[in-house]
């Protein structure tokens, strides 16, 4: 059993189609990245996962239940974008208060070490700095030992010290075999914490993959050489090229087949090749290109 399942499901706001017939299955344990534009759906696919909206049509199940009986069964925890501390109480006073209202929580001692915040365990929630207190809200995701973790951009506007620590935070837990969602504008934490990427773009899935897989699929790799002022004309016809791109007096091509490109530049034209260098593409761009075509 899947522990996320999206049927065919679409949800309206009035005229405006947020999701589009999206089909989604996640395997248990498994850490996925969900990526797309703002606006392209993601925040309306999360809260048809948390059964705070329903769908318009199809159907959302969680560990094979509706997202109502997943959630009051205690078997996801949620960092939503929002949702603010009580000032005067301190961070263990904070977790333990809400672990304390499920069945079976994790221990007060544990979620502090996984969320690396053993250290200001005593400190008021309004004494905390800001990534101390996205620190404090993962915890509460956690607190109640949830079977799927759902993280709605966790890290947004946090420094990079503190994003390190929570995504760290977030391996821990995932590592214990948990099922882990999370969205992110931020692609190269898509490309590190997740081990799968799920692209949507206007209420639909346009990339499912590896963060390597959608690289790959999303225009391949580059070669570039210094072109200086020989003509460009036939590079766009060589084969598998997706891309030409002139700046600086260098070329840069983006192929779906590397070798067969580079042996068509050096057989089939006359060009002077110097400096040839491969690249990746990486995964902005592949992102911003998947999210162009939907
Ligand atoms: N409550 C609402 N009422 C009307 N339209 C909405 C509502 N919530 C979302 N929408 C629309 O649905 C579409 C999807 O929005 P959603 O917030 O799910 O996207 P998102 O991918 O989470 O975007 P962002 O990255 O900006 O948070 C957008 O066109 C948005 O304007």
């Amino acid at each position: 059993m899947n522990a996320i399942a999206f049927d065919q499901v679409s949800r309206s706001y009035g005229d405006a189609l947020a999701v589009d017939r999206l089909d989604l299955e996640i395997p248990r344990a498994r850490t996925v990245a969900l990526l797309g534009p703002n606006g392209a759906g993601k925040s309306t696919s999360i809260s048809l996962l948390l059964g705070l909206i329903r769908p318009t049509s199809g159907t959302v199940r969680v560990f094979g239940r509706t997202p109502e009986e997943a959630v009051s069964g205690g078997e996801v925890g949620a960092m939503l974008q929002d949702g603010t501390l009580i000032p005067e109480l301190t961070v263990a006073e904070t977790v333990d208060f809400i672990r304390r209202l499920y069945p079976r929580p994790l221990g007060l001692a544990e979620i502090l070490r996984i969320a690396d915040l053993t250290e200001v365990a005593k400190r008021r929630a309004d004494r905390l700095s800001g990534g101390q207190i996205q620190r404090v809200r993962f915890a509460l995701a956690i607190a109640g030992a949830p079977r799927l973790l759902v993280l709605d951009e966790p890290t947004a506007a946090m420094d990079v010290e503190s994003r390190r620590r929570l995504w760290a935070s977030m391996r821990a837990y995932a590592a214990d075999g948990h099922t882990v969602l999370f969205t992110t504008h931020y692609l190269e934490e898509a490309d590190e914490n997740a081990d799968r990427v799920i692209v949507i773009a206007r209420g639909k899935v346009v990339a499912d993959g590896t963060a390597a897989e959608i690289k790959a699929g999303a225009g391949g790799q580059t070669a570039s050489f210094a072109i200086g002022g020989q003509p460009s004309g036939a590079l766009a016809t060589l084969p598998h090229v997706s891309g030409v791109e002139l700046r600086s007096g260098r070329a840069t091509l983006r192929t779906a087949d590397l070798d067969a490109t580079i042996a068509a530049l050096y057989r089939g034209t006359t060009l002077d090749v110097r400096d040839l260098r491969i690249g990746g593409a990486d995964l902005e761009e592949a992102f911003l290109a998947l999210t162009r075509e939907a």
